[in-house]
């Protein structure tokens, strides 16, 4: 049996909360009682303008930043003030009375690096904002990979309103040029040569650490380095060595990637040292894998089936970078638990030949550039993952000015914008928190633009395909239904889950208002923290229904996210009941 309990009746105020221009919207606040400061601010302000590093969470703005350098002190920021404000009512463009602007809901995956690998950083970076810390298996050792996992481990522990999950990202088959004691400078039009052999390193050679370069490419080939921060042709090549010409030259450093246009290597997905890496993961239980160049589904069941067989529950995440992965995304991203959009080595590998379009994808391919990489696919990739009921993470390059300026480009600030728009359940920095001067700006900025974007963002938009993925389980229907009570309701939906699954279904159709998934398993709650609008709350769960609802609701209170008299949808739906008879589902609203 199925039931649907609502006990509220609709008012019609709530129905069409976004019409209406802002002076508009001003005018129906001020009968409302609310702020007209508020409003007229936003008509003022809402202009972006994000030379400032603007601080909008509660937490954010307690948080005292500890300099990186100099420049990457806190400012005072008088608009703080009016931001908070808006906030606290639930001001946004798409209407006063929904509340999803509140927090922040697409999720952010900081690089842990250098910059950022102390205790004090990992601490500062997760009151920014920081949801997931990303360990990069090219960089480091497994002492300071551990190093860090104690250090989130340690403030999940002594946190109470919130939790970091762990990403290990494998290193892969990747291809780059070995160490060098000092950059070399390549200038365009000069000769420049790639040995197998190993540790060479002068002014016109160095070395690369796959043997099977010199047989991967040919004469003609553009090699990139760093993604096409350089490129070089191809122009002869040895038994050992490949001769190139620089065309775009720049500064040569240590450790580079280097990618063939419109290649992959001819290297397993998973190499021996990435096999290590896993066992790490294992016995560390990190929440996440981010696989690196995975070409085909074959990779990604046998990394799950060996995880089965250490009994270890960690989510997959497939990196989608290689040229070679686009014809079987389709596959590739079923078997997995989510898909990283991972622009740099992608960018890099793209080929300039147009090719017919892909039948796996949901949308025809209208723009084609010729020797640049092709956006379109990023779209592709992030509307493929949301029909298919998984996550998907947009990352590199988000904030690369801020590397080593202290203020993003506006393109880089709408690039974060567009991430968020086309649903990204989180967006990641790099080598802007790895080794950044201004990793605690960078988050604060992704923060800002995300949360701003998000007030933009009409709730409740769901692929199309969305329910073809779990074919009409009731769950399904069940989180649809909650999704559509909560948004013309304007509130915020609670679940209670033991597996995360409930909580995930709920974000794929991204309500409106927070969704407050309570759990009574710690690695669930960190697990959930990558998903997008969720914030996990870990708890005890009664024996007794009413009284964990309670109990739940009195948490909520207390930490200040709901407020005395707020109605919440309360579901009870999901795989494994807890407090219900398996054949019932509930929706209730209730006031707290
Ligand atoms: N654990 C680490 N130890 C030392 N340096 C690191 C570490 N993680 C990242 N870095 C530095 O930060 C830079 C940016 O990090 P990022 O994760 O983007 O790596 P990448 O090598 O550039 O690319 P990819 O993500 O494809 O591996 C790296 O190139 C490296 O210089
Ligand atoms: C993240 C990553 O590996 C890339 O963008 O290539």
């Amino acid at each position: 049996m199925s039931q649907v309990v609502a006990t509220r009746s609709i008012h019609s105020t709530f129905l069409c909360p976004s019409s209406g221009s802002v002076q508009e919207r001003l005018d129906r606040a001020r009968s409302f009682g609310v702020g007209s400061k508020v409003l007229a601010h936003e008509k003022k302000t809402w202009n972006f303008s994000y030379r400032r590093s603007l601080i909008t969470s509660k937490k954010a703005a307690q948080a005292e930043v500890v300099p990186v350098s100099p420049q990457d002190s806190k400012r005072a920021d008088e608009q703080l003030e009016h931001i908070q404000a808006v906030q606290q009512l639930g001001d946004t463009p798409v209407g006063i009375w929904s509340k999803p602007t509140v927090r922040r809901k697409t999720k952010i995956v900081c690089t842990i690096g250098p910059s950022t690998n102390t205790k004090e950083m990992i601490w500062k970076l997760a009151e920014a904002g920081m949801n997931v810390a990303r360990l990069n298996m090219s960089h480091g050792d497994h002492a300071s990979h551990q190093k860090v996992i104690d250090l989130v481990r340690e403030y999940n522990a002594q946190s109470q309103d919130n939790c970091i999950a762990i990403m290990l990202d494998t290193k892969g088959p990747e291809v780059r040029s070995g160490d060098l004691p000092q950059p070399i400078l390549l200038e365009s039009g000069q000769e420049f040569t790639f040995t197998i052999r190993r540790g060479v390193s002068t002014a016109d050679t160095v070395s690369v650490n796959y043997d099977d370069f010199v047989n991967d490419v040919e004469v003609g080939d553009m090699l990139l380095v760093d993604g096409g921060m350089m490129s070089l042709m191809v122009k002869s090549k040895t038994e050992d060595s490949v001769l190139c010409e620089v065309i775009d030259g720049g500064e040569l450093k240590s450790r580079r990637h280097l990618n063939v246009r419109g290649k992959s290597a001819t290297l397993p997905s998973i190499i021996e040292k990435d096999w290590d890496d896993i066992k790490f993961g294992v016995d560390n239980k990190v929440d996440f894998y981010a696989v690196s160049f995975v070409k085909d589904a074959q990779v990604v069941h046998e990394l799950k089936k060996y995880l089965k067989s250490c009994d270890a529950d960690i989510h997959v995440i497939v990196k989608i970078e290689s040229a070679d992965s686009i014809p079987n995304l389709h596959s590739i991203i079923t078997a997995s638990d989510g898909a990283m959009v991972a622009r740099g080595d992608l960018g890099a590998e793209q080929s300039p030949t147009p090719k017919p379009p892909n039948p796996q994808t949901p949308k025809p391919r209208t723009k084609r550039s010729f020797g640049y990489p092709r956006v379109e696919e990023d779209e592709e990739i992030i509307n493929l993952c949301r029909g298919m009921g998984k996550a998907v993470i947009v990352a590199t390059n988000m904030l690369e000015s801020m590397i080593v300026h202290p203020t993003p480009t506006r393109a880089e600030v709408s690039d974060i914008a567009i991430a968020v728009r086309e649903g990204a359940d989180a967006i990641m920095l790099s080598g802007e928190t790895a080794h950044g001067k201004f990793p605690l700006k960078a988050v604060k900025v992704m923060h800002t633009v995300a949360l701003r974007t998000e007030a933009t963002i009409e709730g409740g938009r769901m692929p199309f395909n969305l329910g073809q993925t779990f074919k009409n389980h009731m769950s399904e229907m069940f989180a649809y239904h909650a999704t559509m009570m909560s948004n013309t309701l304007g509130t915020s939906i609670v679940v209670f889950t033991r597996t995360g699954f409930m909580a995930i279904l709920l974000s794929h159709y991204r309500p409106s208002g927070t969704t407050f998934a309570f759990t009574n398993d710690k690695r669930i709650q960190q697990r959930l923290a990558l998903y997008q609008g969720v914030c996990p709350i870990y708890m005890q769960f009664s024996e007794d229904a009413e009284q964990t609802f309670t109990d739940a609701l009195t948490m909520l209170q207390s930490q200040g996210m709901v407020k005395e008299g707020e109605e919440v949808a309360l579901l009870q739906s999901g795989r494994q009941p807890i407090w219900r008879f398996p054949s019932t589902h509930n929706i209730q609203v209730r006031k707290v």
